[in-house]
């Protein structure tokens, strides 16, 4: 197992999200000092006292954390010494004190990763060196600490990260400096990001943590078993490091680095980090992917065990009031009040999402529009205004969830396509970021193909690009479907070159017929036609249910989207 499977396998066996630090500070170990009997030392002897000294300090560093583990490790999913404290022993104790302690950790029952924070950084091949001194290196000589994970500084980048993670280390995980929990955090982490990139500088490296595992796995892939579909896409490889004491970067990082990623967020203690809002702001989805390292508030409490054990219930507290409202906003149906409607519209985070971000863009328009069809609607949508890389980003995640969410996907779990179609001109763009995410989010790689409108008369000619679709089982995705022509073109286009049309996913579903006498609506004969799904990140019901459930919403809008659905709807 990897790192961070191990992280997260631990964490499900013990039910916990604490990580117990191991900072021996000198104003700690008075008590863990052996007992020397008194004796009057002459001048001669301070050489021989000093020696004795250095010995005895290493032994009270190694009996401090021996208690602490002893007592706690029954709610720790993971030990985070610093290498600091050890190193402070002297060339001739620190490591081997190290050494030692990281051992005690493995002589107790269950699989308890180390992590060892030493926040290294520095050029590939010095990164090469700090690495086998971290670990176990037996290929070298086994002179490593033994370390499963460590923490490391972004600053000088991948070159320097990926000595950490890959190769030989391709099972180790490291956590990344992203929003420190010190106030000088704010000097360089939380700059401005310049250009097209909004937020700070962390934001950008919560985003990188999820692109260098990415690279990571590519450049030296994960040796699992083809049998095991579950462990795709491969567990991440790099977590963060965001400080408790900020719960608003806590949760704009969460954002930016999306689900999978573990977060450490140090600071709960000493450093005056509230715990229940920490967990709040760095919390995944499921109320995980979390680990709340606790270095002084365990050590200096009078019963470590105890302490430990009210962090743990403390975090878990907050993990539940989390995960069930999380669930609740993400899976439950939200009870439509339209008594014209009568029935539950289902609105998942994905949807919100969606509904919230495409009205930001400007991309969704609330407001009186005509349409082509000479109806006067009071909504519009123009997926063309998606243009910039991160509403592209956004969009294509709402159709990778979309469709995951959807009858797409069979009782195995697997997508029920290979290759995603996107017609000219607009499902190029749309089927090509769709692709991309459905990889990105989900591990599908399907192919990706498109066509020309007219036919190239030089080169290969043809007005089919890109992954072969002949016997292949395809998806077609466009933004919306009016009249449905666009989309019974692809279909014919796909028949004709002996292509399997399964399904078809669009933005938004209008919910709406194109005559007034027609049973279905443009986008559910469609369905009906073809025998295959129509899959849509949102429909009408949910954009009415949106515009309701919106703080201050204007009961004008929301009046006109409802004469518009009973006269047009169905
Ligand atoms: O942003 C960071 C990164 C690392 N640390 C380390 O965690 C512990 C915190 O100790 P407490 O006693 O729980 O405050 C310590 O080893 C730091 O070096 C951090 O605090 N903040």
């Amino acid at each position: 197992m990897s790192f961070f499977e191990r992280i997260a396998a631990r964490s499900e066996s013990i039910n916990s999200l604490l990580c117990v630090g191991l900072d021996p500070h000198s104003s700690e170990l008075g008590p863990y000092y052996p007992q020397r009997p008194s004796s009057s030392s002459s001048r001669d002897d301070d050489a021989n006292d000093d020696i004795v000294e250095e010995e005895e300090r290493a032994e009270a560093v190694y009996r401090f954390c021996a208690r602490i583990i002893d007592a706690t490790h029954p709610h720790t999913v993971c030990y985070k010494p610093n290498a600091a404290f050890f190193e402070a022993l002297g060339h001739k104790h620190g490591m081997s004190t190290l050494r030692r302690v990281i051992e005690h950790i493995s002589r107790h029952d269950g699989d308890i990763p180390v992590l060892l924070d030493v926040k290294r950084g520095d050029i590939g091949t010095t990164a090469e060196a700090y690495a086998d001194a971290c670990y176990d290196d037996t290929s070298g000589g086994g002179g490593g600490l033994g370390a499963d994970g460590v923490t490391l500084s972004p600053l000088m980048g991948w070159d320097s990260v990926k000595p950490f993670v890959t190769g030989k280390y391709s099972n180790r995980g490291a956590f990344i400096l992203c929003k420190t929990s010190n106030p000088g955090s704010n000097d360089i982490l939380a700059l401005p990001l310049r250009g097209n990139e909004n937020g700070a500088l962390f934001e950008r490296i919560a985003r990188l943590a999820d692109e260098w595992s990415r690279r990571a796995e590519f450049e030296s892939p994960s040796s699992m078993p083809s049998s095991s579909p579950s462990s795709f896409p491969p567990p991440p490889r790099l977590g963060l490091v965001v400080g408790a004491t900020d719960p608003d970067a806590l949760s704009k990082a969460r954002r930016a680095t999306g689900d999978r990623t573990w977060i450490l967020a140090p600071g709960v203690g000493a450093q005056g980090g509230d715990l229940d809002d920490a967990c709040r702001a760095g919390l995944n989805d499921e109320g995980t992917c979390l680990l709340v390292p606790v270095s002084r508030g365990v050590s200096s409490a009078s019963d470590p065990g105890e302490e430990a054990r009210r962090l743990k219930d403390g975090i878990n507290a907050a993990r539940a009031a989390v995960a069930s409202g999380r669930r609740e906003r993400r899976r439950e149906p939200v009870v439509d009040s339209d008594a014209d409607a009568g029935s539950a519209v289902r609105m998942a985070s994905y949807q919100r999402e969606f509904l919230e971000f495409s009205l930001e863009e400007g991309v969704l328009k609330l407001g009186s529009f005509v349409l082509k069809s000479g109806r006067t609607s009071p909504y519009f949508f123009n997926a063309g205004l998606f243009s910039s890389g991160s509403a592209l980003h956004k969009l294509g995640k709402s159709y990778a969830a979309a469709i995951m969410d959807s009858e797409l996907v069979g009782e195995d779990g697997k997508v029920k396509f290979e290759v995603v179609f996107g017609p000219a001109y607009k499902g190029i763009s749309l089927g090509a970021v769709v692709c991309a995410a459905l990889y990105n989010e989900f591990g599908v790689d399907a192919g990706f193909a498109y066509n020309r409108k007219e036919a190239k008369d030089h080169g290969e000619g043809g007005i089919l690009v890109g992954a072969s679709m002949t016997n292949k089982r395809v998806l077609i995705v466009d933004d919306v479907i009016t009249a449905g022509t666009a989309i019974r073109e692809s279909y014919d286009l796909l028949g004709s070159i002996g292509a399997i049309p399964v399904g078809v996913a669009i933005a938004l579903d209008r919910a709406e017929k194109v005559s007034l006498d027609d049973p279905l609506s443009a986008v559910q004969a469609v369905a009906r036609d073809m025998s295959i799904p129509v899959v849509s990140i949102v429909a009408l019901p949910q954009l009415q249910e949106y515009i309701r459930l919106s703080p201050g919403y204007d009961e004008g809008v929301l009046k006109l989207v409802k004469e518009y659905r009973s006269k047009y709807g169905v």
